[in-house]
């Protein structure tokens, strides 16, 4: 793998998340079983934003279940998830919630993730009281009110239930209920597929958002692992453009996880492009490297498919890299 990126999920412990050689297969279909995830290892440290890229049945969705302890692991299937060093796969119901607390998540289909039942505000109330999170009951309702506000969700909408909202609408709601409980980690599942090109710039400004204050933190965080034959890569050569202002939000971001096969989407949110190809990582470098110089075939035909970008020296037009020396 071409593993540039901040660390390689096989180095000592980092605080944050760490996925160490996950194996997952399914059903084949004629008995036997298909592998799907093959030795994935990476880490993926508080404070910082990722994007996990590969084309449609690479394994994205798998990596992420595994990461949400929604899968359950067979037979044949191997390695673990940590969250600051400690193991927890086969966690107890009680450590499960903990869990679920500190690693938030906003599904694909964000509008049939919603409770058809609940109003808005309760949507986003709901995980703080299951999850534990301190506070009356008057409380919560100000911190979900708080957080819509801030997602700029109108007031019309708070008291309206999930099928009176639009797309965009229902997609805030659902990221206003993972913000809740105040993840350390956010994962997100294809934010912007399936909304229409105003929509998805919306969430897209929203998300840089949060990505903009991570970015600003990364720049004072401590050096992460960098291998040592790449210790001295000079900086990438085209630096995103400066994505919207952070999301003012009195908690601190959670550490994104992106999952998208659209480059283009990605690229405003997140410092660190991941590739899978294939059910293995193929490719982990900072996102600038990504757009400018992919190594692996993979990550080149995901560069080759954004048409152009813009770039602070104007529109970045895609060119055949020059071959990298490994
Ligand atoms: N429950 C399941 N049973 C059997 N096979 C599955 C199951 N879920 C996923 N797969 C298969 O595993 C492979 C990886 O699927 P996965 O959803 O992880 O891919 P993905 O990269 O997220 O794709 P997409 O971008 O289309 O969402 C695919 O070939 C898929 O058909």
């Amino acid at each position: 793998m071409g593993a540039r990126g901040p660390s390689c999920g096989r180095c000592p412990s980092v605080e944050g998340l760490r996925v160490s050689n996950i194996a997952r297969s399914y059903p084949d279909g004629s008995g036997g079983l298909r592998p799907v995830l093959d030795g994935v290892s990476l880490d993926l440290p508080a404070g910082h934003s990722a994007a996990l890229l590969g084309r449609s049945g690479c394994g994205k969705t798998t990596l992420l279940r595994a990461l949400l302890l929604l899968d359950v692991p067979g037979p044949k299937d191997s390695g673990e998830i940590l969250l600051d060093g400690t193991p927890v796969l086969r966690r107890s119901a009680r450590r499960l919630r903990s869990y679920r607390r500190v690693v938030q998540y906003v599904p694909q289909d964000a509008a049939s993730s919603l409770d058809p039942r609940l109003r808005v505000v309760s949507q986003v109330t709901r995980p703080m009281r299951t999850l534990g999170v301190p506070g009356s009951r008057e409380e919560h309702t100000a911190a979900a009110e708080d957080l819509l506000t801030r997602l700029e969700l109108p007031r019309q909408v708070w008291h309206s239930r999930p099928h009176e909202l639009s797309g965009g609408q229902a997609q805030r709601v659902a990221i206003a209920r993972a913000l809740a409980p105040a993840p350390r980690h956010l994962l997100l599942d294809e934010p912007v597929s399936g909304l229409d090109p105003a929509l998805r710039r919306q969430v897209l400004e929203l998300l840089s958002g949060i990505g903009a204050d991570l970015a600003d933190k990364e720049t004072t965080a401590q050096p992460q692992h960098v291998p040592a034959e790449q210790q001295d890569r000079p900086a990438p050569a085209l630096d995103c453009a400066r994505p919207a202002p952070a999301l003012d939000c009195a908690r601190p971001a959670p550490a994104l996880l992106v999952v998208s096969h659209d480059l283009a989407a990605v690229a405003r949110i997140c410092s660190r492009g991941i590739v899978m190809d294939g059910g293995v990582l193929v490719e982990d470098a900072p996102m600038g490297d990504l757009l400018t110089a992919p190594s692996h075939p993979a990550a080149r035909a995901l560069r080759d498919a954004v048409p152009s970008l813009p770039s602070p020296q104007g529109v970045y037009q895609p060119q055949q890299p020059a071959r990298r020396q490994t």
